[in-house]
């Protein structure tokens, strides 16, 4: 039988977890915090993808955990957001349990996903049937960017298995959507190696942080020197919030419009129409990226995919198209009217030809000229004489239009 543990909310033992990309300064920044711990007691868990775990070796010379009353717990030959997500889970519950710590610090490996991490603390495993969350709370979930090396990695147009960094084989990610993925999901954003930069080019990267996750507080550091009250017990962790904190979600909602900084250019727009790409055109638009738009991301309405919305995410060089799910207008009808009453919220933004469908495309970049861009989408929408062309002859050569999805447009398209 499980043993009961049932811990009142104050005395929920608080994590913090440090994420960012290989080399930022994880490490650097958790030897300084366990040397300036104020009397916390504090357990450790370091994540290496590799056998050898160099960073626990280096927290070890580190010399700011105490042998006898704290521990350091190493994680090796894979990732918790992934293939260890089960041992962090049991890990975290073993160290709650003993009861000896004020506090939990957790350094993610280089190439680990924050939000699964988050996820762990977050929901009832219901495989495992452990809930971290009767133990303890997640705190503060903080990502490391090296801001020495930001725009290098962020315009490399590297995959993680070009760099010899991916988590298995069919780790196709790209370096720039990992960094992007850390950046956009996290509560602090430790802005380091600062001693490296000029000036002038960090207020530029932070403008740009900002704009990217305009939520988290942004601290500059140099050799990961962090005040430890900025990333231990801030409270700040909310899961709803982070999961809707990235810049182009704010604007998106239009929530939160961050103003344009005059003196670095860096500005967000929403681009919205009603009217469907040609995606021939839309594609060449695309070949050609204007490099001003450092981040775009939103749902598109393409011709030749009538009935599934496409998400498209860009960050730097990378660009994805994917499908986001069926425009509720492409259902069959009894379908559409059940999705409708049971959402009447749809209804508020519901076209009277074109139903739910749309694009609404959020841009975020440094020196774009609104108008030129604009321009230049409109220009890949259907003009009048196409809108009332026969648009099954219309060509796709998107890369991932798989049959199954063609197959969805055909048979649910109403053209
Ligand atoms: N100049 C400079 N070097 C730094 C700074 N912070 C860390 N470093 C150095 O950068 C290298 C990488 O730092 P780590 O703390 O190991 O980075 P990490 O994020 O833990 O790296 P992984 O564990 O490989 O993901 C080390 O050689 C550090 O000494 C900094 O602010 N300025």
């Amino acid at each position: 039988m499980q043993e009961a543990h049932i811990v009142s909310k104050e005395k929920l033992l608080p994590v913090t977890v440090l994420s960012g990309y290989l080399g930022a300064g994880k490490t650097t920044v958790l030897n300084h915090v366990l040397n300036n711990r104020q009397g916390l007691k504090v357990a450790v868990i370091v994540n290496d993808l590799s056998e050898v775990n160099i960073d626990a070796e280096l927290i070890k010379e580190g010399g700011g955990l105490s042998r006898t009353e704290e521990k350091l717990v190493e994680m090796s030959n894979g990732c918790i957001c992934c293939t260890l997500r089960e041992d962090l889970l049991r890990e975290v519950e073993r160290l709650a349990k003993d009861g000896r710590f004020d506090y939990i610090l957790i350094e993610s490996t280089g190439v680990g996903e924050p939000v699964p991490v988050a996820q762990t603390f977050t929901y009832i495993d219901e495989e495992h049937g452990i809930d971290l969350s009767t133990y303890c709370r997640l705190d503060t979930m903080v990502t490391v960017v090296d801001a020495y090396r930001f725009w290098h990695d962020f315009s490399s147009g590297e995959t993680l298995l070009e760099r010899q960094q991916a988590v298995g084989e069919d780790d196709t990610r790209d370096v720039v959507d990992l960094l992007i993925s850390q950046i956009e999901f996290c509560d602090v954003l430790l802005l380091n190696k600062c001693d490296l930069v000029q000036e002038d080019e960090l207020n530029e990267l932070e403008q740009v942080l900002r704009k990217l996750q305009p939520r988290a507080s942004i601290v500059r550091t140099s050799h990961g020197k962090v005040e430890p009250k900025e990333i231990l017990n801030t409270g700040r962790f909310n899961f709803e919030k982070a999961s809707t904190s990235a810049g182009w979600m704010q604007e998106l909602q239009n929530a939160h419009h961050t103003p344009e900084t005059e003196e670095y250019g860096i500005s967000s727009f929403v681009y919205e129409r009603r009217r469907p790409f040609h995606t021939e055109r839309l594609t060449a638009w695309m070949a050609d990226w204007p490099e001003e738009v450092v981040r775009a991301k939103g749902i598109l309405w393409l011709t030749t995919r009538n009935a599934v919305a496409q998400n498209l995410s860009q960050a730097g060089p990378s660009i994805q198209i994917g499908p986001a799910g069926l425009w509720v207008a492409a259902l069959p009808a009894a379908e559409r009217e059940a999705t409708l009453a049971e959402e009447p919220e749809l209804k508020l933004d519901w076209d009277p030809v074109y139903g739910d469908r749309i694009t609404k495309l959020v841009l975020i970049g440094i020196n774009m000229d609104k108008a030129v861009l604009t321009e230049g989408l409109d220009r890949c929408l259907l003009t009048d004489a196409e809108m009332q062309s026969n648009w099954s002859k219309l060509k796709d050569e998107l890369p991932n239009a798989s049959s199954e999805q063609l197959e969805m447009i055909l048979s649910g398209s109403e053209k």
